[in-house]
C-alpha cells in the first residue's frame, strides 16, 4: 500500500520520500530558512519540514522558567520558544518559497490550534514527531483532517504506538522508526525494528528518522526497505541551538540523496536471473557441463 502526498507515492515501488527536516534551525529567520530550502531543493530531497508550537500550550510547565543563553540574549525557555516561531505570514514566504523551489512542505504541530494554523494554510500532510505519539487529543485533531499523517516512534513502547495507530487508522498513515536520542549512537539505532513495524502494521508504508551523525545508518535504513528517510537539515553544524550537531549539512543531504537512489537502484526485484552482462564472464569462466 502507499500514500500520496501531492505527486509523490510514499510506499509501494516508489523512490524513498527524502524528508530534509528544517525544524527550528532557521533559528528564527525567514532568509535562513530560504537558505535550507534552496538547500534540501538543490540536494533532490522531494520535501521540507518544520515544526509548530503554541508555545504557552506546548512548552511543558516544568521548562517554561529554565533560563537559556540565546543568542538573542538570556531568556527563559518559554520566550525563547516564542521568539523562533514563524507567524502566519512567515510561513506563506516559506511555504511559497519551497512550492516554487519544487518542494512538498509540511510540519509537526505539536498542539491542537496549530493543528488549525497549518490547515489554513492549506498543508497537504502532517507529521506528528516522537513526543507527541501520546498525544491523543492532538492525534485525534490530525485524524479528523482526512490529510496523510507521518508518524515518529522514538521514545515511544509498541504499547504506545498500538494506541497511536488505533487513533490516527490506517489508510493515509506512514510510520517512522526512530531512536529520539540527539546525535544518536550506533548501538541505539535498532534498524531492525523497520521490518518488526511492517509486519505489525500490515499495508502501513514505513521509513525512518534519523538523528545519527554522518549517513551509513540512514543508507543502511533504505537497504532494509525503508519507504521514506527524514534527517535535520541545518546551513552549519556549529550554528547555535540543540538540533544543528544531529543535522547534515549541505554536502551531507546531497550524498545522502545520491547513495539512497543507488541503494534503490541495487536493492532490486529479489527475482533471480542471469544479467546480460554475466553472459561473457560466464563463457569465459564456466566448464561447459559443469
Ligand atoms: C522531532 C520531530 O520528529 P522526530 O521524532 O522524527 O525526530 C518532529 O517531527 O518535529
Amino acid at each position: 500500500m502507499s500514500v500520496t502526498i501531492g505527486s509523490h507515492q510514499i510506499g509501494g515501488t516508489a523512490p524513498a520520500f527524502v524528508i530534509a527536516e528544517i525544524g527550528l534551525n532557521h533559528n528564527g529567520s525567514v532568509e535562513i530558512a530560504k537558505q535550507l530550502i534552496d538547500v534540501a531543493a538543490d540536494a533532490g530531497a522531494n520535501a521540507v519540514k518544520f515544526q509548530k508550537r503554541t508555545p504557552e500550550i506546548s512548552t511543558p510547565a516544568h521548562m517554561r522558567d529554565v533560563q537559556r543563553e540565546t543568542p538573542w540574549g538570556t531568556m527563559s525557555y518559554l520566550e525563547y520558544r516564542y521568539r523562533v516561531e514563524f507567524d502566519r505570514d512567515q510561513y506563506i514566504e516559506i511555504g511559497d518559497y519551497a512550492t516554487l523551489r519544487g518542494l512538498e512542505w509540511f510540519a509537526s504541530p505539536w498542539d491542537v490550534p496549530s493543528v488549525d494554523f497549518l490547515e489554513d494554510l492549506g498543508v497537504r500532510a502532517h507529521k506528528v514527531a516522537s513526543a507527541s505519539l501520546t498525544d491523543i487529543e492532538l492525534l485525534e485533531a490530525l485524524r479528523a483532517t482526512g490529510k496523510p499523517v507521518i508518524l515518529s516512534t522514538g521514545m515511544s513502547t509498541m504499547e504506545e504506538i498500538d494506541r497511536a495507530v488505533a487513533v490516527l487508522g490506517t489508510d493515509k498513515l506512514v510510520l517512522l522508526h526512530a531512536t529520539s536520542t540527539y546525535p544518536m549512537e550506533p548501538n541505539e539505532a535498532n534498524l531492525r525494528m523497520i521490518p518488526v513495524l511492517r509486519d505489525r502494521f500490515p499495508g502501513v508504508p514505513v521509513g525512518y528518522s534519523g538523528h545519527e551523525r554522518g549517513l551509513q545508518i540512514s543508507l543502511a535504513a533504505v537497504a532494509m526497505g525503508a519507504v521514506a528517510v527524514e534527517r535535520h537539515i541545518t546551513l552549519d553544524r556549529t550554528m547555535w541551538g540543540s538540533d544543528h550537531a544531529a543535522s547534515l549539512e549541505p554536502g551531507g543531504l546531497s550524498t545522502l540523496v545520491r547513495d539512497i537512489r543507488i541503494i534503490e537502484e541495487a536493492r532490486g526485484d529479489g527475482v533471480k536471473r542471469v544479467f546480460p552482462g554475466e553472459e561473457a564472464p560466464k563463457a569465459k569462466l564456466r566448464r561447459v557441463g559443469a
